[in-house]
């Protein structure tokens, strides 16, 4: 841990008293860091970060999850732009801000994302003009024009300031948007605004020790500059702020044909850009000086509040540590703990934790006068095949999935679930037990350190799926579990036999808790050694689950964007048919592999898709089962369960091949007699 509270607390009383740290001149300051003519390159690139910082950062991170989790402005896992109701509410500045891009100690000068792509070396460049009604450029444009609050986070990779960031996210403080404009950047016209930080009656904690002043407001300050000029384009008739002092004025307008032009001639990107001094340090926003812009988060000790106990969003956000001030989340389902953190860092001492038992929350609650779905919430585009009588009480829903398989819905009700042993003592008895739930990280995200949106424990052999779960032997499981494994037992072997299918015991089980507002994204459970067949029980809060066909059969295009040579056309699949009139051609040679590429991308278009339709929509209640039999369930579609508000667990049952002994040791189990389910 490098930030105690003590460290924090000298930070106040520096910023309290901003006599406190020796300053530079303001003419010095100028000369060091407007003056200079910003490239291409990002201002400091290349200089050596330095340890002296004024303060330490309110609250930081080591995840990009962590901040979203745990602060309410930054609700963004990709981009720069955290956004709600239309309006921008958090700012990252990370790595790659772009050319021209400058902070001083009170304003951020960079680019605004949205439309680029990285290059081959993971900068992000424009591939086409920015359009000012995208949703991220009308979100910030809108935050400026109300001078909506934005929190600043700072990232690591980022080299405009001359410190060494702490931790890889940093909260710098609370900014406003003062400008949004349009710039060439490459070849294309694109977005960039400047911040200003809101309070300047202190310095910022990341402003080294020896800083120019604060910005003041323009013409106000002794030795302060002139705001900078606007004048008015003499082709378009719209005003434009004097950005650069050099190469000087030009008209921002993108659509005005005079954009970007000086003489009628666009600057050459290497020319020297020199930011106009009075747009780069003076204070631009003088009305909000009065402004109480409230706390950067809510940051206290939740031991000393009365724990409800329950299954609410609330619980499961993330926090702040009153300690360390990092973002904790939740990790595990009965606690927040500091020290667990699967990105903790080998200098992070603090062991914070709030205990949170769940409180018993009662069945009833979550299942009686629930509002039923409309049919568009249950549309399936495959019918099922209904029957009342085999497995009564159960009705059963058969769906044969072209290509895929059969998914069995047998659907329980009152009669089933009230039975000793059943559904609602499992519930009941499943939330008093220790199960030692809990978030892992997902292992192929494309942003590190995520953790999955449900909590989990995995029984019996170890099972992979989205994320790597530690798993307990069968023999250590609490009598639920095996009672459960009882039920999804049976399942498994009616829905497998009636398909002809030969049925292979289960010998591993993933229990996942979900609180409200949870759910498990689309993913297949197609772990290499799994076998065929896949049954889940569902307890407490009702739930849809959905299923689709994965992209990349469905378009017949992979993740890189090329197309997929063995394609096995699914029924249903987009064009279905033209592809099949193609294929013979390619295999019989007529086509070579990038003409039969290219009329696939004629037919189908290339990467960028909307998601593939849903096929099912099932709605999952208190005590249903699902099996789900084929391996081409799991390689060519993937399903997704999207649980009401409330608490619900799913208990899931495969059979994983393996020859490694310690594993099948602890997938091996013996029902007692009554874990044996019968299907009543
Ligand atoms: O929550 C559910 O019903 C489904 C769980 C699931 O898909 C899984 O465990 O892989
Ligand atoms: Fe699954």
């Amino acid at each position: 841990m490098k930030e105690s509270p003590r460290r924090l607390d000298i930070m106040k009383d520096e910023q309290m008293n901003p006599e406190a740290a020796p300053r530079l001149s303001r003419k010095r300051a100028r000369a060091d860091s407007v003056l200079q003519p910003v490239s291409d390159n990002d201002l400091n690139k290349g200089s050596v970060p330095t340890e002296d910082r004024r303060g330490n950062p309110p609250i930081w991170a080591n995840t990009r999850q962590q901040v979203v989790d745990a602060i309410d402005w930054y609700r963004s896992m990709q981009g720069g732009v955290a956004h709600s109701n239309k309006r921008c509410t958090g700012f990252l500045v990370d790595g790659d801000n772009g050319g021209r891009s400058v902070m001083t100690d009170e304003a951020i000068i960079t680019r605004v994302g949205g439309g680029s792509t990285k290059d081959g070396e993971g900068n992000l460049s424009l591939k086409k003009d920015q359009s000012p009604d995208g949703v991220i450029i009308t979100a910030v444009m809108t935050s400026m024009q109300e001078h909506q609050l934005v929190g600043v986070v700072i990232g690591s990779n980022n080299k405009l300031l001359n410190i060494k960031i702490p931790h890889r996210y940093c909260v710098l403080d609370w900014f406003i948007i003062t400008d949004v404009w349009s710039e060439r950047i490459g070849k294309f016209a694109g977005y960039r605004l400047r911040l200003e930080k809101l309070d300047w009656s202190t310095k910022g904690w990341w402003t080294g020790s020896d800083t120019q002043k604060s910005l003041q407001p323009g013409n106000v300050h002794e030795g302060s500059v002139p705001n900078p000029p606007v004048r008015t384009c003499g082709e378009c008739g719209l005003p434009s702020k004097q950005i650069y002092a050099e190469p000087g004025w030009m008209c921002l307008q993108p659509t005005c044909s005079q954009f970007w032009k000086i003489g009628g001639k666009e600057p050459s990107p290497a020319a020297p850009f020199v930011y106009n001094p009075g747009f780069l340090n003076n204070r631009l926003s003088t009305h909000l000086d009065s402004h109480d812009p409230g706390a950067l988060a809510q940051i206290f000790d939740r031991n000393l509040e009365p724990s409800l106990g329950s299954a609410d969003r609330e619980e499961w956000k993330g926090i702040v540590c009153p300690h360390c001030h990092k973002c904790i989340q939740r990790i595990t389902w009965d606690a927040w703990d500091c020290s667990n953190d699967p990105a903790r860092g080998p200098n992070e001492t603090c062991n914070y934790r709030v205990e949170r038992k769940i409180r018993e929350i009662p069945l009833d609650s979550l299942v009686r006068g629930v509002k039923p779905y409309l049919p568009k919430q249950l549309e399936c585009t495959i019918a099922p095949a209904i029957d009342r009588l085999t497995y009564a009480p159960y009705e059963t829903r058969i769906y044969e999935i072209p290509g895929g398989g059969w998914i069995t819905h047998f659907v329980a009700n009152d009669q089933i679930n009230g039975r000793p042993s059943g559904p609602n003592d499992l519930f009941d008895r499943l939330q008093k037990l220790d199960l030692g739930l809990r978030r892992y990280p997902l292992t192929n995200s494309q942003v590190p350190g995520t953790l999955t949106c449900h909590f989990a424990v995995n029984y019996g052999v170890p099972y992979k799926y989205v994320v790597s779960v530690n798993s307990k032997a069968f023999s250590e499981a609490p009598t639920e579990i095996l009672t459960a494994l009882g039920r999804l037992s049976w399942a498994t072997e009616q829905a497998v036999k009636r398909s002809g299918g030969e049925y292979q015991p289960p010998n591993e089980l993933l229990a996942l808790g979900y609180f409200e507002q949870m759910k498990i994204g689309f993913h297949d459970d197609g772990e290499k050694d799994l076998g065929p067949t896949i049954a889940t029980l569902s307890l407490g809060s009702r739930s849809r689950m959905f299923v689709r066909m994965k992209a990349k059969y469905y378009y017949g295009v992979g993740d890189g964007g090329s197309h997929t040579i063995d394609d096995p056309i699914l029924p249903g699949c987009l064009k279905e048919r033209e592809r099949w009139a193609l294929k013979p051609d390619f295999e019989a040679k007529k086509l070579t592999q990038p003409e039969y590429k290219q009329r696939l991308a004629a037919l189908v278009g290339g990467k960028g898709k909307k998601e593939p339709p849903k096929l099912l929509r099932l709605e999952l209640k208190h005590g249903d089962l699902v099996v789900m039999h084929g391996a081409g369930l799991q390689k060519y579609f993937e399903h997704s369960v999207q649980p009401d508000n409330g608490l619900r667990f799913a208990l899931t049952a495969r059979y994983i091949e393996t020859s490694d002994k310690a594993d099948l040791e602890k997938g091996s189990f013996r029902l007692d007699q009554h874990q044996v389910y019968d299907g009543h």
